[in-house]
């Protein structure tokens, strides 16, 4: 018989938490055990047998979270944005002390995304100029997104392997920041709009063409595979994994 997975999903009263109480409560092989918000005591966690959390909250609690989490023993699905570098070394310190948990960062969890940003990734090095816009609903508090910035990174790092120089940019004078946020050399423009959920652009510029990834989420629906497969498998992935790609087979 295999352990069960018994989940608490904190931020349950959220855009994606709520979600994800109906996605867990919907899937057969997963126990939902508790539900977090603002103010709840993170001991409820564990008096409910929780072997799984997801965290689904804002960037100020996440680390707090999660931490807690891996000091338990419990397995983390992590959701929530603003993990920069400095947050990451600390999780990994903490799950240095607890080798047998694993903990998924996921800037981005619907299936597309994960593919839109590894094709940008992969495209990255081949062409002169590179910006990402990315396009969210008016209610988001952060930007940029935690995907525009994996993206940026995941494609910075890309162009560097490969000796590639700066997009070319004539740019003297910028007084209102029209140019955008720069993410590891990247321009990265933020849009917020009604009607919008989730949308990211990659503009991938050549002499005489222009190559454009864009992935859109109509419906938070679409991040809740990610969330499940998470679950499934954090467990068979001990210590950090950043991005849903960690857990799928995406070749070269
Ligand atoms: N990885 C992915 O695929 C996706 C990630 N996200 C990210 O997930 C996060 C949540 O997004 P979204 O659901 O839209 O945001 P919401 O604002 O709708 O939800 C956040 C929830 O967290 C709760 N919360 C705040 N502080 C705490 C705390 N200390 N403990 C527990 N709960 C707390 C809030 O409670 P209250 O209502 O009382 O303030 C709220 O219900 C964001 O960082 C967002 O960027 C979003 C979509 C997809
Ligand atoms: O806040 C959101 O809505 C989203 N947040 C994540 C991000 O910042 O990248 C994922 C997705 O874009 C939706």
């Amino acid at each position: 018989m295999s352990t069960p997975i018994n989940v608490a999903i904190l931020g349950a009263r959220g855009r994606m938490g709520a979600a994800a109480v109906k996605a867990v409560s919907d899937a057969p092989d997963l126990n939902l055990v508790a539900q977090l918000g603002r103010g709840d005591d993170l001991q409820a966690i564990l008096d409910a047998g929780a072997t799984h959390v997801v965290d689904l909250t804002v960037p100020d609690q996440s680390e707090e979270n999660v931490l807690f989490a891996v000091r338990n023993g419990l397995h983390a699905v992590v959701g929530t944005t603003g993990w920069d570098e400095a947050k990451l070394e600390r999780l990994r310190a903490e799950l240095a002390q607890h080798p047998e948990v694993g903990v998924l960062i996921a800037p981005n969890f619907a299936l597309g995304s994960v593919l839109a940003t590894a094709f940008a990734a992969r495209a990255a090095k081949y062409f002169e100029s590179v910006e990402i816009v990315e396009l969210h609903h008016p209610n988001k508090v952060d930007a940029p997104s935690g995907t525009a910035v994996r993206t940026a990174e995941l494609i910075g790092a890309a162009r560097r392997e490969a000796g590639v120089p700066a997009s070319p940019d004539a740019t003297t004078s910028d007084p209102d920041g029209a140019r955008g946020a720069v993410v590891d050399g990247v321009h990265v423009h933020a849009v917020r709009l009604r009607g919008l959920v989730a949308h990211q652009e990659v503009l991938l510029g050549g002499e005489g063409e222009q190559l454009t990834i864009r992935h859109d989420s109509y419906d938070r629906v679409s991040f809740m595979p990610g969330v499940l497969l998470g679950l499934r498998e954090a467990a068979n992935h001990p210590g950090l994994t950043h991005g849903l790609d960690g857990y799928l087979e995406l070749g070269q």
